[in-house]
């Protein structure tokens, strides 16, 4: 119970974080529905909630109640659907430019199709977000909404190309924007957006510079783009475009998107990014422009919502295996060696999770959503005295928002912000260090300690394989949906299959590690740390 509350309690504080810097992105019902008794109280029936939150909007569920089952997932639906150009103004569709299949289907003889299918996603076609059917609470990582643990179907809607379309292709201005911190895989993406576009038959595609920042900062124009120009950018890191926090209002962007006269806007960024592309949905809305704003959901941290895994991911896990295995190597070779790894993760800690585990090298992992302790029994420091004595060295992998997310804080906070009022750290690699030498020196035994931070090593290095796949699948739907009419949705994979989302469901708040979670306890059993608590 502790654990849920803990990983809430991240959530919140990324939340106000991200209301106190922009006022109108998110719903408030939302805020409050998260701070909101009905939700505390939900706590004691359910034990993960984060997900089951998606699911309970305005009204109390009343188990009593023989529909509650349908009700909750008529309530789901309608939270799930997609907002649609249609909406708000009265367009007619055109048969689609898009052809999916290079072939015919195959007849098999007798006049009948052996593939029945035409290549299109039809717009009743959905994918499950939830598969897993739970027989207890108490069942591991259990998500619950009744005391029985009863499944209720989750559906979201499938993405990928329409028959229909609602944009005239010749006509089409569209901009690609990337925001926030790089990521491996952005030029993927790009480049498979505007491929994507071409094939509908757009010619008019631009490139918005350094982020949201390009729209109205005169001096940055706009880059045209095609397939001559983005043919190779995937064999590099980085963004084509470059990247930028902060940047200008909402509506000096819409300004700008008007002035521009552009039709599509592709918004490639985490959380911060989408609440700023929900915004800017939002503004085109109420201006009733035919504008369609289209998320691409980058993130190194793997901390968005209802996303089997956010492209990069995969890249700095294994890019971190450099590091952890340098660190290894330099521990094992020293007298009382000790290696500390610091990876990202501001407020998550995926990327030190699984590059753990995927190393079989780290002996203490520590993340921000499970408090630790430094002195004392069970602290970080006795245990590290202890694998000093009885193997000799030790490796340690540190997520950078680790001891600094939880009231006991190690690092004093500054509360200083970045430009996109993101909260700024302290290096906990550097304190580690610092707390290690001191405690051995005041124990007088030696240790041999090294510090690697390879952060922007493996932030700024090309996708891997399976990165560039789910780059060039995400940019594909993210322009399907565009042409589909779609508009302040995003798009991701749930179950490996490919959905779009409306923005509002993934950045309610973070995703972490839920430290109730198997994967957590995989992550334990792997390194054989205690609970340092
Ligand atoms: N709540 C928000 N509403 C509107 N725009 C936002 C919000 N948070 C961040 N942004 C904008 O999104 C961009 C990227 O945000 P940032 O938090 O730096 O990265 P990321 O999107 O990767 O989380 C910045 O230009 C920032 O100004
Ligand atoms: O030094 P920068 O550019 O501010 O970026 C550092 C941050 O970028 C991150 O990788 C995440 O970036 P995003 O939020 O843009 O995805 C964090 O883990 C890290 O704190
Ligand atoms: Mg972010």
């Amino acid at each position: 119970m502790t654990s849920v509350s803990s990983s809430n309690n991240i959530a919140l504080v990324a939340l106000k974080k991200q209301s106190r810097h922009f006022k109108l992105q998110l719903p408030s019902f939302r805020f409050n529905h998260l701070k909101s008794r009905r939700f505390e109280g939900t706590l004691k029936h359910a034990s993960y909630v984060k997900d089951v939150s998606a699911i309970l909007t305005k009204s109390e569920i009343d188990f009593k109640d023989p529909n509650w089952k349908q009700r909750i997932q008529e309530d789901f639906s309608k939270q799930f659907s997609l907002p649609h150009l249609n909406d708000i103004l009265d367009l007619k569709p055109r048969p689609t430019t898009f052809t999916p299949k290079s072939r015919g289907p195959l007849d098999v003889g007798n006049g009948e199709l052996k593939d029945k299918s035409d290549g299109y996603v039809h717009d009743d076609d959905r994918a499950l977000l939830k598969v897993l059917k739970f027989a207890s609470p108490s069942s591991a990582g259990a998500e619950c909404i009744d005391p029985d643990c009863s499944w209720v179907e989750q559906w979201v809607q499938r993405a990928g190309p329409r028959k229909e379309i609602y944009y005239e292709p010749v006509e089409v201005k569209a901009a690609i924007v990337t925001c926030g911190g790089l990521c491996p895989g952005l030029n993927d993406v790009i480049r498979q957006i505007v491929l994507t576009l071409e094939k509908y038959g757009v010619k008019n595609i631009v490139g918005i510079q350094y982020g949201f920042r390009g729209f109205c900062d005169q001096s940055l124009r706009e880059l045209p783009l095609s397939h001559q120009v983005v043919q190779n950018i995937n064999l590099a890191g980085g963004s084509l475009l470059g990247v930028s926090r902060g940047g200008p209002s909402v509506s000096a962007i819409v300004d700008s998107i008007k002035a521009k006269a552009i039709d599509m806007v592709f918004v490639l960024g985490g959380n911060g990014t989408h609440a700023g592309a929900y915004a800017i949905h939002n503004e085109c809305r109420k201006r009733k422009m035919k504008v369609t704003i289209i998320g691409v959901p980058k993130t190194i941290d793997n901390d968005i919502q209802l996303m089997d895994k956010t492209f990069g991911f995969d890249t700095a896990v294994e890019e971190a295996q450099r590091a952890i295995n340098s660190a290894y190597i330099e521990a094992h070779s020293a007298y009382h060696g000790i290696g500390i790894v610091k990876l990202m993760g501001r407020s998550c800690g995926f990327i030190a999770m699984h590059a753990s585990l995927s190393s079989g090298q780290i002996d203490i992992c520590l993340i921000p959503e499970v408090p630790f302790k430094l002195e004392g029994p069970n602290g970080v420091l006795q245990h590290l005295e202890h694998l000093i004595r009885t193997n000799g060295s030790a490796v340690i992998c540190v997520a950078e928002g680790a001891g600094q997310v939880f009231e006991k804080e190690f690092l004093s906070k500054s509360n200083a912000t970045d430009a996109s009022g993101n909260a700024m750290l302290g290096d906990i690699g550097v304190y580690m260090q610092q707390q290690i030498k001191m405690h051995f020196k005041n124990i007088g035994l030696p240790a041999d300690i090294k510090y690697i931070d390879p952060t922007y090593m493996v932030r700024a290095c090309r996708a891997n394989a399976s990165d560039a796949i789910l780059c060039t699948l995400l940019g594909q739907n993210a322009v399907h949906g565009a042409f589909a009419g779609f508009s302040g949705i995003t798009t991701g994979v749930c179950n490996t299959h490919h959905v779009y989302l409306p923005i509002p469901e993934v950045i309610r708040f973070p995703k972490s590690v839920n430290p109730n979670s198997r994967m957590w306890h995989r992550c334990l059993t792997s390194t054989g740390q205690p609970d340092f608590q």
